[in-house]
């Protein structure tokens, strides 16, 4: 079961209003307001350096901001209550490469309290089981991303937020994760899932398509195709910007 023992369990798992991130002397975030309903996949698709990561790391609370709020699960990002309900999966995998795939999950799995079997569980559920007595070290990158994402799993966050947990791995892998997010969505999270791979955009609930910092959509897949005439998402991210541009001439 999911814990809604803090925060208004019917608000939007994140809201953000006026969120402007400088970081050296650029300003990444101009200025972003944006909320994602609970129980859903959401995609943030853009190219690389338009911001994903920078977003995602306001939403799980490490990002210093320089305006604007963001509200995750009804707590401020980062509160110390949100802790064990807010999963967050980096592009550097953070789990340890002399230990095992079964030694790092159970250590995980002791710091954080879980119960017995659950190291086993979220093993199973990114398709890692062949590979429990692997070293960490001796994985893949696909492979070691797929064991930080276990160890995010472990605590059965409410919000799940995934920087690009696709990249490098196989198409096979990426239909696997793919439904393993939607399943985790069925049964009450929240994910947010950043990816510069359009053709991941149709397997979201809604999309977040990002460039330079601003947000140019917030829509179905399906609304998105229809309100652009595009077949395809990257063509519809194509003409969102021709026409962005055309009106700012
Ligand atoms: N530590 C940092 N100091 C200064 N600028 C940074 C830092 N990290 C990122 N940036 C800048 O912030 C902007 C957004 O970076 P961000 O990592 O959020 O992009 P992204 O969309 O996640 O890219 P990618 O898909 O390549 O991971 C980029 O222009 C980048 O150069």
């Amino acid at each position: 079961m999911m814990n809604s023992s803090a925060g208004p369990a019917d608000g939007p798992a994140i809201r953000i209003a006026g969120l402007v991130v400088r970081r050296g002397p650029a300003t990444v975030l101009p200025g972003l307001d944006l909320e994602v309903g609970r129980g859903s996949v959401t995609g943030l698709l853009g190219p690389s350096g338009c911001g994903k990561t920078t977003l995602l790391r306001c939403v799980v609370g490490v990002q210093r901001t320089a305006a604007g709020s963001v509200t995750v699960l009804g707590r401020p990002a980062g509160d110390a209550a949100l802790r064990d309900r807010v999963g967050y999966v980096t592009q550097a995998p953070s789990v340890y490469g002399d230990l095992t795939v079964g030694e790092n999950l159970d250590y995980f799995a002791a710091v954080l309290g879980a119960p017995p079997g659950a190291a086993a569980r979220a093993i199973g559920q990114v398709g890692l089981d062949a590979h429990r007595r692997t070293p960490v070290a001796r994985l893949s990158g696909g492979q070691r991303a797929r064991v930080s994402l276990a160890a995010a799993l472990l605590g059965h966050p409410e919000l799940l937020v995934l920087d690009e947990p696709t990249v490098g791995l196989d198409p096979v892998l990426r239909q696997e994760l793919w439904e393993l997010f939607r399943q985790l969505a069925a049964d009450g999270a929240t994910l947010l899932v950043s990816s510069h791979v359009m053709d991941e955009a149709t397997r979201c609930d809604r999309l977040l398509l990002m460039r330079e910092g601003r947000l140019l959509a917030h829509d179905t897949p399906a609304a998105l195709l229809a309100a652009t005439g595009a077949a395809d998402v990257e063509s519809a991210f194509l003409t969102l910007v021709r026409t962005g541009q055309e009106a700012h001439r």
